[in-house]
């Protein structure tokens, strides 16, 4: 099994990846060398971050069958290709939640007190009280979270230590124990937590659906004077829109994600905050703290230590998510040929199967295999099975509709 690392990974994990497989460990590879470098490898099973992985990456090294992403954003993954081609895709969800929310609280923080400028000036000299001796201050604000998934959660816990008010808005109805729990009121929906908030700080994933979803109505909804912090992913702001508001006086932002960011570690880069004063900005290292890093790469190794092991992917996420409408329970003696009669017999019926799983009982002589599918056997097939001399007992269940 070979492992190629196409971003930067701590020692300690590809450690404990070198004692199942070859590793290769490539940091510096960009979208373009990353197919060349599947070739040459032929990996199995391949790690990113931030790095671009193209159809073209994906069909470069033919036993490719694992694509993990080392971090929780998978929009920079093809992965509706991957799916074509049959390669799991899993990622890491929440493990750098805190690292994000920490950077979040930074930047709001930072942008009410203008610790950057203050510094600024300091570090040339100028002592300027009378300039930044102002600021708002948090406690009373209200600050509106879109999306509620688990970087939004954390920023909650640690902006109601603050004092600041908390709102919230999704697609659905979020579980009134969480928000709860948060100390976090759900709104309506986007435009009235943009009209109820003094700072919206934005934590949804980039997809179609939400190019541009803080575009420039959104921007023109929000308060006078209000701020946008947005850590989610370049594209999910149009950056263009928030810039003139921010120029205009209207509104300050802090952005660590940007709309055709550099994809590596080091790049010219040509951004909206060059020349906008009132838009603090750090270079997509929300999720850069040691603390998430060694969580990440924990969690890396887990998910492969499964699938190597057991075929079993943690956090995959192009699975075909529709539930099965049958599922077959079979509970037989653990002999080569079961299966395989289990499954002809089911072909015959010319019945797809969906999913499949074998569990073996301690002891080694019995297991249970379920296999779903879309079409019920008919009770022939069923009964052909009862009567193998293998095969315990069989049941088919359907699934609640
Ligand atoms: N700056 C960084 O370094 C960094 C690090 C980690 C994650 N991220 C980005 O942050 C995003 C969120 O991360 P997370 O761990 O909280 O993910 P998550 O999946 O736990 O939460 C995202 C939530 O947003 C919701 N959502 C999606 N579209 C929405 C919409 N239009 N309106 C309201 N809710 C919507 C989803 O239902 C989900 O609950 C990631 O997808 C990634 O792009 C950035
Ligand atoms: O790996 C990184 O540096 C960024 C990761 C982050 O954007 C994510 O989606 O987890």
């Amino acid at each position: 099994m070979l492992v190629l690392i196409a971003d930067k990974f701590p020692a300690s994990g590809r450690e404990v990846l070198g004692r199942l497989g070859e590793v290769v460990y490539r940091p510096e590879l960009s979208a373009e060398q990353l197919p060349a470098a599947l070739a040459e490898t032929k990996a199995d099973i391949l790690v990113v971050r931030s790095t671009v992985v193209s159809e073209t990456a994906l069909a470069a090294s033919p036993p490719l069958s694992l694509v993990v992403r080392a971090g929780a954003g998978t929009n920079t993954i093809d992965t509706a290709a991957a799916s074509r081609r049959g390669i799991f895709v899993a990622n890491c969800p929440g493990k750098n939640a805190i690292a994000v929310a920490e950077l979040t609280m930074g930047l709001i923080l930072a942008l009410d007190r203008r610790i950057v400028d203050a510094t600024l000036e300091l570090r040339h000299g100028t002592w300027n009280k009378s300039k930044y001796g102002k600021a708002r201050g948090l406690k009373g604000q209200t600050l509106g979270l879109v999306g509620f998934g688990m970087i939004a959660r954390e920023v909650a816990v640690r902006a109601r230590a603050f004092g600041l008010k908390l709102l919230t808005c999704a697609h659905h109805p979020i579980a009134p124990e969480l928000l709860e729990a948060h100390g976090v009121v759900q709104v309506a929906d986007l435009g009235a937590l943009l009209d109820a908030s003094d700072i919206v700080s934005v934590h949804v994933p980039y997809s179609k659906a939400n190019h541009h979803l803080i575009g420039a109505d959104q921007i023109a909804r929000m308060r006078p004077g209000a701020t946008l912090i947005h850590t989610s992913r370049g594209g999910v702001v149009d950056d263009k829109a928030l810039a003139e508001a921010v120029r205009s006086g209207r509104l300050r932002a802090g952005l660590d994600v940007f709309e055709g960011e550099p994809a590596g570690g080091q790049a010219d880069f040509k951004n909206i905050a060059g020349d906008v004063g009132d838009i603090y900005a750090t270079p997509h290292i929300g999720a850069s703290t040691e603390q998430a890093e060694s969580a990440i790469s924990d969690e890396v190794v887990r998910i492969i230590e499964s699938f190597v092991a057991r075929g079993i992917v943690h956090h995959a996420v192009n699975l075909n998510e529709r539930v099965a409408r049958y599922s077959l329970v079979v509970r037989h003696l653990d002999r080569v040929g079961v299966l395989a009669g289990i499954l002809m017999a089911l072909r015959e019926e010319r019945v797809n199967v969906q999913g499949m799983s074998n569990t073996i009982f301690a002891g080694g002589e019995a297991a249970c295999a379920t296999i779903t599918f879309e079409q019920a056997p008919s009770d022939e097939c069923l009964q052909r099975l009862r009567d193998h001399e293998a095969i315990l007992a069989v049941e088919l269940r359907a699934a609640r509709t």
